[in-house]
């Protein structure tokens, strides 16, 4: 059992854009990498995240469906639902805990039926999907077979009922000239980052509550990744799905970029995990199956997240979960060599720099639903990041005696170096992962709907800009919006 210190700290990530120098676990420290506040290898406890190159992909725009006006938070507010679940016993005692708070789940994984037999989606799972090709697939975004795998297998159901998230593939959201600093009171900061920190705002038009990334540019420049940060503006912009961040907007000044996101209230997955120990067997199901939608969603789209972790998962109003952090999401129809994500988290295949497919983010998720049902990440032992990375080319794994049967047999085969038994990358994709006994309970449909409760429901004062669940962080001291030379200009031209 890993010391309390690896259950405090976050996880943060590293860019290097020498995949040699990061991928070998014996490397030296680089002055790049000791630089880089994403986790300098130096510096970090437990973990970090590496980047190397990215592939520029044209920028693809169009009119968003929703205003943000329209879009965002109600003000409802929900009755807290939180009737106490038992948690199992902690490793540790955490003061100041509220584990009382993951409620009652008793029909989470199986709610009860109140709709004709076809369910609620009947109407829409006729309809079926038909995959979009990617427009960096060759052939071009016009050829269906440009799809790739995703024709040469059954289409997910829950895939099926998407449609009223799809954003048509070869088009994006209109980003760009949407919005300006004057449009928002900027307030306190929700979390900071390598390149900069997220803020807590509010539209000055519509008085509501999104959050603002703020990125320095020099920042980004400095530790390359200028790619990765266009990368994750374009992603941000194609997709829309409940379980994803959305992006409303994007705007610069002469020092920063910035991205106009959702408030999402309830705070990081991370906190809730590490607060309680480690979730029961159905909670950690109720959240690894939202992440199992989302993924088949954007590999639906040939987009490859690489960055899962619980810091990056973060709790609606309600409890259900939205992925953030796209700062490593690509565009990938076929493999990549590029070497990122947060250590604990990385594939074999990533750390020994061999070319990776979408298949690293099923290895992710095994990584995930472990580090939620035991508290700790498998491959980490105290040591350092080489360390970490030793113990995933080892591929040793210990499995507590309290694991549930089912959980260990899926973690098995999620968290399998040959990619060719590895679930999720098999001839049955993403439906092999939900067909699994694991999550045999579990409604897909009906969780793609959020109309299964959440097992924990945030206490947050809805839609009022409620950032008790976040840290507090030092203030940024540098004012925002300053004009000027722009020596970066050519670089961010979408943002
Ligand atoms: N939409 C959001 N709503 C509320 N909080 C958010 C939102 N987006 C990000 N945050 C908070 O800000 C933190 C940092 O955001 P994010 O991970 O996107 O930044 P980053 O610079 O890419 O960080 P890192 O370098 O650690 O990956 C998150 O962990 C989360 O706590």
């Amino acid at each position: 059992m890993p010391s309390l210190g690896f259950l405090k700290k976050k996880r943060t990530r590293e860019a290097n854009t020498d995949p040699s120098q990061t991928s070998n676990p014996t490397s030296p420290v680089t002055p790049t990498a000791k630089a880089f506040d994403r986790g300098s290898l130096s510096s970090l406890t437990q973990s970090q995240s590496v980047a190397s190159q990215a592939t520029t992909q044209s920028a693809i725009s169009n009119r968003p469906e929703t205003q943000p006006e329209m879009s965002h938070t109600t003000s409802t507010t929900l009755p807290q639902q939180i009737q106490g679940y038992p948690i199992p016993p902690q490793p540790t005692p955490s003061p100041g805990t509220d584990v009382k708070n993951v409620a009652s789940i008793s029909n989470l994984i199986n709610p009860p039926q109140h709709d004709g037999p076809a369910g609620i989606l009947g109407g829409q799972l006729a309809v079926g999907y038909a995959p979009s090709p990617s427009p960096g697939a060759p052939g071009g975004a016009t050829n269906p077979a440009a799809a790739g795998q995703a024709q040469s297998r059954p289409l997910p159901q829950t895939v099926a009922v998407l449609e009223e998230f799809q954003v048509p593939q070869g088009q994006a959201r209109v980003t760009k000239g949407k919005y300006s600093l004057a449009d928002f009171e900027i307030l306190r900061t929700l979390g900071t980052g390598s390149f900069g920190r997220v803020h807590l705002v509010q539209s000055r038009h519509n008085q509501r509550f999104y959050a603002v990334k703020v990125l320095k540019k020099a920042q980004v420049v400095k530790m390359k990744q200028v790619e990765h940060t266009n990368d994750e503006r374009r992603m941000l912009a194609e997709v829309k799905h409940p379980f994803l961040i959305t992006l409303w907007g994007t705007f610069q000044d002469a020092r920063n970029l910035y991205m106009v996101m959702d408030f999402v209230e309830g705070g990081e997955l991370f906190s809730l995990l590490r607060k309680s120990g480690r979730f029961p067997n159905p909670v950690a199901k109720f959240y690894a199956a939202e992440v199992t939608l989302a993924l088949e969603y954007l590999h639906s789209r040939n987009i490859i997240y690489r960055d899962l972790k619980p810091e990056n998962l973060l709790l609606d109003r309600h409890g259900h979960l939205k992925i953030t952090d796209f700062g490593f999401a690509k565009r990938v129809p076929d493999k990549t060599w590029t070497l990122c994500g947060t250590p604990d988290y990385l594939a074999p295949e990533v750390v020994s720099n061999k070319g990776y497919n979408k298949s690293v983010d099923w290895w992710s998720l095994g990584i995930l639903i472990y580090e939620m049902l035991c508290g700790y990440t498998p491959f980490w032992d105290g040591g350092s990041p080489m360390k970490i990375y030793e113990n995933i080319l080892k591929g040793k794994i210990k499995y507590p005696a309290y694991i549930n049967p089912d959980a260990q047999d899926l973690l098995e085969r999620l968290i399998t170096a040959d990619i060719t038994k590895r679930l999720g990358n098999l001839y049955g994709g993403s439906d092999d992962v939900k067909n699994h006994p694991w999550f045999a309970e579990v409604t897909w449909d009906r969780l793609l709907r959020k109309d299964i409760d959440a097992p924990y429901t945030p206490p947050v004062k809805a839609g009022a800009g409620d950032a008790s669940q976040f840290d507090r962080y030092p203030e940024e001291t540098e004012r925002y919006g300053q004009t000027g030379y722009d020596e970066y200009s050519q670089l961010f031209m979408d943002f």
